[in-house]
């Protein structure tokens, strides 16, 4: 297990090493005050996030597929180097699909203003196999740190390097998958006034109104270029999830309602009335990396209570 990673600075902060029941490996960080995260080798996927007071704050279908190389229906998939159908590998590309390594000597990461000490976290590691390179002909290191912090907020930070010897572009959403109430209660405030491309309708793009985005249908958009904070407020549970995200302009929003969600296989007829999908993402504008060049993006999860 990674020591540099660890929570060597708090001994009451733990990571610890398990396996799931088809023994792919997983790792469970824990806080000294009880919350947790659990994330999979498969796809690098954090696939539960519980509060101290054991609250699960990602959503998992009702019928997921614990199979790789399929990747799990909740928690946060990574999409990477593609979005949607929009390039030359498979749909939301193949990182989610892989088998990622524990990273045992990570470069050091530059100090961000929000980390303190205390933080459990491990760091994985996905490079190209040679069956990728033939769909995806680009070297790269793609490096993720998930870390769980003494106040319960999950951070994700994405290095992408470009080791190869001409540039390469992609694209990246962590595919955020939220526990929620009731998706008819839920409001998300961030979105407003914001250009969207609605998946829904061939891209097409429209412009918000200015009101907190509520829902009554399905949804299947990319808001554009939005502020660097986006919160979902959940009445009925009293909280209200935050994200805050650097280098990672837009923000998807799904959810499949009842018609899409009996056709699809690994998700219960009524599993989108208690899951909202809320993605940071760089998709619109694709990010180039020259040789040698690293590309850092930054999720971070909170929830905070509300009346
Ligand atoms: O079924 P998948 O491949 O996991 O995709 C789920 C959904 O992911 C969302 O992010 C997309 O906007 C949707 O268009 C898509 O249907």
């Amino acid at each position: 297990m990674n020591q540099h990673s660890g929570a060597t600075s708090d001994q009451k902060s733990a990571i610890e090493p398990t396996k799931d029941r088809n023994g792919v490996d997983q790792v469970v960080l824990r806080n000294p005050r009880g919350a947790s995260a659990r994330i999979s080798l498969h796809g690098g996927q954090v696939l539960s996030w519980r509060t101290d007071r054991g609250e699960e704050l990602l959503f998992t279908s009702s019928k997921a597929i614990f199979k790789p190389p399929q990747a799990v229906r909740g928690g946060i998939p990574i999409f990477f180097p593609q979005f949607g159908n929009q390039g030359s590998v498979q749909k939301h590309g193949f990182a989610r699909n892989k088998i990622w390594v524990i990273d045992s000597d990570p470069p050091p990461l530059n100090h961000h203003p929000s980390d303190s000490l205390g933080k459990a976290c491990v760091d994985l590691l996905l490079k190209p196999s040679e069956e990728d390179l033939k769909i995806w002909p680009h070297s790269f290191e793609f490096r993720l740190r998930v870390s769980l912090a003494t106040d319960g907020n999950l951070t994700m930070i994405s290095r992408i390097r470009n080791i190869n010897c001409k540039p390469f572009s992609f694209s990246i959403a962590y595919n955020t998958y939220f526990s929620i109430s009731d998706i008819s209660e839920v409001r998300i405030e961030g979105l407003e006034t914001l250009d969207y491309l609605d998946n829904l309708c061939q891209k097409e793009r429209f412009t918000e109104q200015g009101d907190a985005l509520t829902f009554e249908s399905e949804v299947d958009r990319v808001y554009l270029s939005s502020s660097n904070m986006i919160a979902i407020f959940d009445h009925e549970r009293k909280r209200t999830l935050m994200i805050r995200k650097e280098g990672l302009p837009d923000v998807v929003v799904w959810n499949p309602w009842e018609k899409k969600s009996k056709s699809m296989a690994d998700f219960g007829d009524e599993d989108y009335k208690q899951m909202l999908c809320v993605d940071g993402a760089a998709i619109e504008k694709p990010i180039t990396l020259k040789p040698g060049e690293e590309w850092t993006g930054r999720l971070e999860l909170s929830v905070v209570p509300s009346s």
